[in-house]
């Protein structure tokens, strides 16, 4: 079996500042070594000071476009030469509050790739349509614009992050038996096409991660590290989750 080495990254959405990240720049990099990786999804503005300090550093979104008369929208060229290494693509804030459909989501994957950045690729159901029993099929729609798009051997240069939409932000973490399951569901449907690719597949989970619940999710056989919200804005609930996600 593949062994899969973890990454644990923080999304900062709309928050932080340069102060924050030259304070916790050095200790992330501190921490990161042969057990684990840590990123940082910075707001964009950031990313170059984030990338110069040596931090593995990730924008939160990219355009599906790649240059000309689009105002406003982020350069996935661009957010590449100013030192990103990883994209998100189709957070649930992205798909519910900026209305980003799964072929909007599959367009800015390609093109991340096509810069050269590696996509995390989110994906989650509302508390409704688990309620629904939909999650799978949800999820799976989610993967599938991927993979009809670009084909299964995209998913080899990328990333997921399963992150429920009812824990996000919630204080609601999913048991860790809840999120194995769903992660398992994930890496099996990539392995019926593939199974290389699916057994070298991070898989992160994101969703009210907290330095008391971390160990326990990332102890699960399909679970490879988090996708952090508010505790990667603490410097040392942050660290703290980094640290648990070794070995
Ligand atoms: O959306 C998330 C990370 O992308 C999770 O956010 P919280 O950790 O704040 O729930």
């Amino acid at each position: 079996m593949a062994s899969r080495k973890p990454l644990v990254a923080g999304n900062w959405k709309l928050n932080g500042s340069l102060e924050l990240l030259n304070e916790m720049a050095p200790e992330l990099k501190a921490v990161a070594g042969e057990d684990v990786d840590v990123a940082l999804f910075v707001p964009a503005l950031l990313v170059a000071s984030s990338a110069q300090q040596g931090v593995i550093t990730g924008i939160q979104t990219v355009s599906e476009y790649e240059s000309g008369a689009y105002t406003g929208e982020i350069q996935a060229s661009l957010a590449k030469e100013l030192g990103a290494s990883f994209a998100l693509v189709g957070h649930s804030e992205r798909r519910h509050i900026f209305g980003e459909s799964n072929e909007d989501v599959a367009a800015k994957f390609a093109m991340a790739q096509q810069q050269g950045l590696t996509p995390v690729l989110c994906v989650g159901e509302t508390e409704q349509q688990r309620e629904q029993n939909e999650t799978e099929s949800v999820i799976s729609a989610q993967i599938d614009a991927v993979i009809e798009k670009l084909g299964v051997a995209a998913l080899s240069q990328s990333v997921i992050a399963y992150e429920p939409v009812w824990a996000i932000g919630t204080g609601k973490t999913a048991s860790p038996e809840q999120a194995q399951q769903v992660h398992q569901f994930i890496r099996a449907k990539i392995a019926s096409l593939d199974s290389e690719i699916a057994q070298r597949l991070l898989i992160l989970y994101g969703g009210s991660v907290n330095e008391q619940n971390s160990s326990d999710l990332f102890a699960q056989a399909d679970i490879d590290g988090g996708l952090i919200g508010g505790a990667s804005l603490k410097k040392d609930a942050f660290i703290s989750i980094c640290e648990s996600a070794k070995g």
